[in-house]
């Protein structure tokens, strides 16, 4: 479903990604793991359209998206969870829905997935007129989760979902994302918990310095291996 060729994006002289080339195939969770200032933010943002590379690919069911602004890639069926929860905390949890889906028009559509978000999150439902910058970070993370989806992706991305948070909101997390995966939601997923990460990802990939070091699926190489490259890097951990 995405198809990711050579990707390079650099910020100034800073090359954070070098070429990345990765895949993810509809209806898996896919993974990506590694080291801080890997350029696994990097690479979501570029995904996103909200950095330009200098060069590559990215497909999206043979359809390129570089070079298209930011909505017009969640038109075609991307949608991003950012890093940090990054809510709009003066606008109320309702208003944050329907932000997500900014460019819909179907108000009716609109009104009964803003439902079946609240049934699937039912702290949400509870603090509906409450500004999302007084909730939890948990709390933030699932406005930001189902926000992403209001605007009915065929790919979500998910940057770091679980960072700062709660062992407990954790495996929430994780339990949303595979409740999602068993819908058939295709997902491509950034993490730190390299041990959650790989339980619920059929493909992982490890980034290191701005390229793809390794591409497997869990099991192909030794859980305590791929933690210690995903939080160090291969030359540390070696
Ligand atoms: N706005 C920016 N300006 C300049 N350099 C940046 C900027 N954002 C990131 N970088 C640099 O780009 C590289 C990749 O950063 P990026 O945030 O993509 O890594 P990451 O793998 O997501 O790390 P983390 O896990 O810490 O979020 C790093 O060297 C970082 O310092």
């Amino acid at each position: 479903m995405l198809e990711i060729k050579d990707l390079a994006t650099a910020y100034g002289k800073i090359e954070a990604l070098k070429g990345v080339g990765l895949s993810a195939r509809s209806g898996e969770v896919t993974c990506l793991l590694g080291p801080n200032g890997a350029g696994k933010t990097t690479l979501m943002m570029t995904l996103a359209g909200i950095l330009r590379p200098q060069r590559g690919s990215v497909r999206l069911d043979g359809e390129e998206l570089v070079g298209r602004s930011p909505a017009e890639i969640v038109a075609r069926g991307l949608a991003l969870v950012p890093e940090n929860r990054l809510v709009f905390p003066a606008l109320t949890v309702r208003e944050n829905l329907q932000a997500g889906a900014f460019r819909r028009s179907d108000r009716a559509g609109i009104r009964s997935d803003i439902e079946r978000m609240l049934d699937r999150f039912p702290r949400l439902r509870e603090r509906i007129g409450q500004l999302a910058g007084t909730l939890s970070g948990g709390e933030q993370q699932m406005l930001a989760v189902a926000r992403a989806l209001m605007s009915r992706p065929r790919l979500l991305l998910m940057d770091e979902p679980s960072v700062g948070l709660a062992p407990k909101v954790v495996a929430e997390i994780f339990g949303i994302v595979r409740q999602l995966h068993a819908e058939g939601t295709t997902i491509f997923l950034v993490e730190q918990n390299a041990r959650m990460a790989l339980q619920v990802a059929q493909h992982f990939y490890l980034m290191e310095q701005g390229r793809v070091s390794f591409s497997g699926t869990p099991g192909e190489l030794a859980e305590d291996d791929v933690v210690q490259r995903a939080y160090l890097g291969q030359r540390r951990a070696a």
